[in-house]
């Protein structure tokens, strides 16, 4: 797999009035091309903090952050962010939201009308892919929170990013919604070949969506342990039930519990691995 971010002795801290933060320590990782990446660990442990870090948004106290080799120093095209809160513009409606960035690009650059026609294609395809197109013209007030979800990673993807960096973006969703999409996701993912690196509270959103989940410790900021998730690349929801995945996910929680002083309910899921197991000898 080619290195598409590398993170090399990468170090943030946070300077205020009352202290400084060890935001993140001494961090090292390698990221392929086509990598679906995520990162868990207890609040406050530094993942919104490097995402920001590899998207630009932040810059490090020491260390260095390089994409496709070239160091990271601000914001940029290679990279899309997707935040938890969709942030959409009110007053545009779905599908200008989506064409927005591009539409500042084209103004900028004085793009020739071909080329405004590629972006408008691409926005087209992208709202029949999120399910959107009978939405093309609402605004959004008018759409639930998975829609304006799926309008904000639209809006992310059609610049063809190679990197989306997604920090917690389903967070605010219920249960079900989330479960689409995450389904929408890993489809995404699959027909874009872009990088994904995603940032979860959610250990069981991790295992589900990553291909490597990432551990991250608190005071100070750290890596604690890299995971290679077990399973397949075409996941189905009904993997969540194998062994595998709940052995891997009580694992990973007991580490967060031992890194962070929090508590999980370890003996229902020890039940919950007896019951997978019973019923995979039948
Ligand atoms: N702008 C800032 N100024 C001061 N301290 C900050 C700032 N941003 C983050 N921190 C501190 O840096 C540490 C890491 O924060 P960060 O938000 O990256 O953690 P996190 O793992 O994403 O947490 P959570 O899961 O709660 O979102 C925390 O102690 C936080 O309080």
């Amino acid at each position: 797999m080619d290195n598409k971010i590398q993170i090399n002795s990468a170090g943030k801290i946070f300077t205020t009035d009352k202290q400084d933060v060890v935001a993140l320590q001494d961090v090292n990782l390698s990221v392929g091309a086509n990598e679906f990446i995520t990162f868990v660990g207890a609040s406050g442990c530094g993942k919104s903090t490097l995402l920001r870090c590899i998207g630009g948004l932040e810059t490090l106290s020491s260390g260095e952050i390089t994409v496709n080799g070239r160091a990271v120093q601000g914001p940029g095209v290679d990279r899309a962010m997707v935040f938890q809160n969709y942030s959409l513009y009110p007053w545009l409606s779905v599908v200008d939201n989506i064409k927005f960035s591009r539409r500042l690009k084209v103004n900028r650059e004085g793009a020739t009308s071909a080329e405004v026609e590629v972006a408008s294609g691409r926005a087209d395809a992208l709202l029949s892919l999120m399910g959107l197109a009978h939405a093309a013209k609402a605004y959004p007030n008018q759409l639930s929170g998975g829609m304006q979800q799926r309008v904000a990673i639209a809006r992310a993807l059609l610049p063809k990013p190679e990197i989306l960096l997604m920090d917690e973006p389903f967070g605010a969703l219920d249960a079900q919604t989330r479960e689409v999409m995450h389904d929408l996701i890993l489809h995404l993912f699959n027909l874009e070949k872009t990088t994904i690196v995603f940032v979860t509270h959610d250990v069981e959103e991790a295992i589900y969506l990553g291909q490597r989940i990432v551990l991250m410790a608190p005071r100070p900021g750290r890596i604690d342990t890299i995971y290679e998730v077990p399973l397949p690349d075409k996941r189905n929801q009904e993997m969540k039930l194998s062994p595998e995945f709940i052995a891997l996910k009580k694992e990973i929680l007991t580490r967060i519990r031992e890194t962070s002083g929090m508590h999980t309910d370890t003996d229902l899921l020890e039940q919950m691995t007896r019951q997978a197991e019973g019923s995979e000898a039948v």
